[in-house]
């Protein structure tokens, strides 16, 4: 079964409509610049209020290893989505072994494996502003990445390519941000839900 992370989370309502649509992970970008902005305190108020058995996903952009440990600790999240250099991620998943290295370089990603076989690779478009712009990733690549270890899928997806896309690419997981809002931040619980729901077909 693929796992389905919906990225961007900001309030209580949205986090429980997503775990009611059958998201395995849900994600909070604690990037200022994103609408999609929530701070750690508001992330951790709402985390407590889930049901168990939810991964609950940070994403800490272009900061250091440890201010995104500082980060998820404070947020009381799962897992850590981290943007920046291998060196970092690397030193990242000594004191927080669960860590996800978000890239859309495949050079990237094999550098990453011949260090740390077992990290985690979410692989997505490239854009200047590291994600959640709808940017597709090539899925080509990302095929040839998943044939060799599990990676998440992440950029431009939405619930009209997601089948396609699971297809095409056999991930473990996919990762959705703009493709499932109604306009910019603003997250549409009918295409959340439509989202899950492909994403689960195209297996
Ligand atoms: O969603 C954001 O605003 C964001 C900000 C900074 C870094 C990553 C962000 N989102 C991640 O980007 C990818 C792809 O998003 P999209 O579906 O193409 O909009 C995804 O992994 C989000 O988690």
């Amino acid at each position: 079964m693929v796992r389905v992370k919906l990225c961007g989370i900001r309030d209580l309502d949205t986090a429980l409509q997503a775990v009611q649509c059958g998201a395995s992970a849900l994600g909070f970008v604690h990037h200022p610049p994103s609408p999609r902005y929530i701070s750690p305190q508001q992330t951790c108020e709402l985390v407590q209020q889930l049901p168990p058995l939810v991964e609950t996903v940070s994403l800490a952009v272009k900061i250091s290893p440890s201010q995104a440990v500082e980060m998820a600790i404070a947020a009381q999240t799962t897992t850590i989505q981290y943007y920046g250099t291998v060196d970092d991620f690397l030193q990242l998943q000594e004191s927080f072994p669960r860590a996800i290295f978000a890239t859309w370089d495949e050079h990237q990603a094999q550098q990453l494996w011949r260090e740390s076989p077992h990290a985690w690779v979410l692989f997505e478009g490239q854009t200047v502003h590291h994600g959640g712009a709808g940017v597709k990733a090539d899925w080509g690549i990302a095929r040839k990445l998943a044939a060799q270890y599990p990676i998440i899928l992440a950029g431009g997806l939405q619930p009209e390519n997601v089948a396609e896309a699971v297809r095409a690419v056999r991930p473990h997981g996919v990762d959705v941000s703009s493709g499932i809002e109604s306009e910019r931040g603003i997250k549409c619980p009918q295409r959340m839900e439509d989202f899950v729901k492909a994403a689960m077909r195209g297996l």
